[in-house]
């Protein structure tokens, strides 16, 4: 029986996203494609028969039990009925606050860690919709593939994406989520499109223009990476990324940024690291 496994939580970056609406609660209906990467955080999951879940190393500013990691692993252990418990140790490299959706993969490797663990043997859909209570992007990361989404990311079409390299940098700045969405500048009106539009052409992140105005120095870091190839916002910011045909061009340019910017190169995957290090296809 396995106690231990060491599995990836890996990073996404949102390649377009559009806000087609509010919903009655105050959500936001979206329309994007995520795009998984091969980077992020590495996660430890080992077994206890006592019940517990211990969360090993504390994140800055984040209490034990509101960790996503600590929260989903309480929630599969209620509706699972599972009387096992978890030591869990993360090696967190992925900025958080930064779009790229950290706190929500790790949530997702701990759903899909224990449900292997604890042999409870919950479908993917169902951890899911679990997850989706947790985080609006833990659904893509459960899936485990690069997916064009609408609703508020939980309707989920899997789509293959060709593999670029991507240069994903961090301004010196951290960005609420919901800071952004409920400024009252936000575009709120997109037209909703057809998935053709985004494998035909170039679209925009609508956050964007309101972020670079609120964060000078997401505006500056746009304007040094779109020198070298088109360059976004990924979800609603910090971070941002530019695509390259190859390994080289990316480490090439990131290793020209000016100093204050931290980050990563990191190729775009189809189907997630996670996914892979399971054996679920
Ligand atoms: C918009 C995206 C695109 O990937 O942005 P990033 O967070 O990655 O930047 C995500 O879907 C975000 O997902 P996530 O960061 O999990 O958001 P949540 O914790 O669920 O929501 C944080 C807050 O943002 C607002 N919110 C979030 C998602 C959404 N579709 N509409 C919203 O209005 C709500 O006010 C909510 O209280
Ligand atoms: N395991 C976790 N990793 C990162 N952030 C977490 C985690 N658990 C809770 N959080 C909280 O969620 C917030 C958003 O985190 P993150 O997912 O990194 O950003 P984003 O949604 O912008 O991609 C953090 O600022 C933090 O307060």
């Amino acid at each position: 029986m396995t106690t231990t496994l060491t599995l990836p939580c890996p990073a996404k970056i949102n390649l377009f996203l559009r806000i087609t609406g509010r919903r009655a609660d105050g959500y936001h209906n979206l329309q994007t494609v995520f795009q998984l990467l091969d980077y992020g955080d590495t996660l430890t999951l080992t077994l206890r028969d006592d019940g517990d879940i211990r969360l090993e190393n504390a994140l800055p500013g984040v209490a034990h039990d509101d960790n996503l990691i600590v929260r989903a692993a309480k929630m599969l252990q209620e509706k699972s009925g599972s009387t096992l418990g978890a030591t869990l140790q993360l090696e967190k490299r992925l900025p958080m606050g930064g779009g790229i959706g950290g706190g929500s993969s790790d949530a997702a490797t701990t759903l899909l860690g224990l449900n292997h663990l604890w042999q409870c043997e919950l479908p993917l859909e169902q951890l899911a919709e679990l997850g989706a209570t947790l985080g609006a992007d833990v659904p893509v990361f459960v899936q485990g593939h690069s997916a064009w989404a609408e609703g508020v990311g939980e309707q989920l079409q899997a789509i293959e994406i060709p593999e670029q390299y991507y240069v994903v940098l961090r301004p010196p700045c951290e960005i609420a989520t919901r800071e952004i969405f409920l400024h009252e500048q936000l575009t709120r009106n997109d037209p909703p499109i057809k998935i053709a539009a985004f494998l035909g052409g170039h679209l925009e992140n609508s956050c964007e223009k309101l972020v670079r105005k609120l964060y000078p120095e997401v505006d500056k870091a746009l304007i040094w990476l779109n020198q070298f190839a088109s360059a976004k916002l990924t979800g609603t910011g910090s971070c941002i990324f530019a695509g390259f045909e190859n390994k080289r061009q990316a480490e090439q340019v990131f290793a020209q940024r000016p100093e204050q910017y931290s980050g990563f190169v990191a190729k775009g995957v189809n189907l997630s690291p996670l996914h892979r290090a399971l054996a679920i296809v």
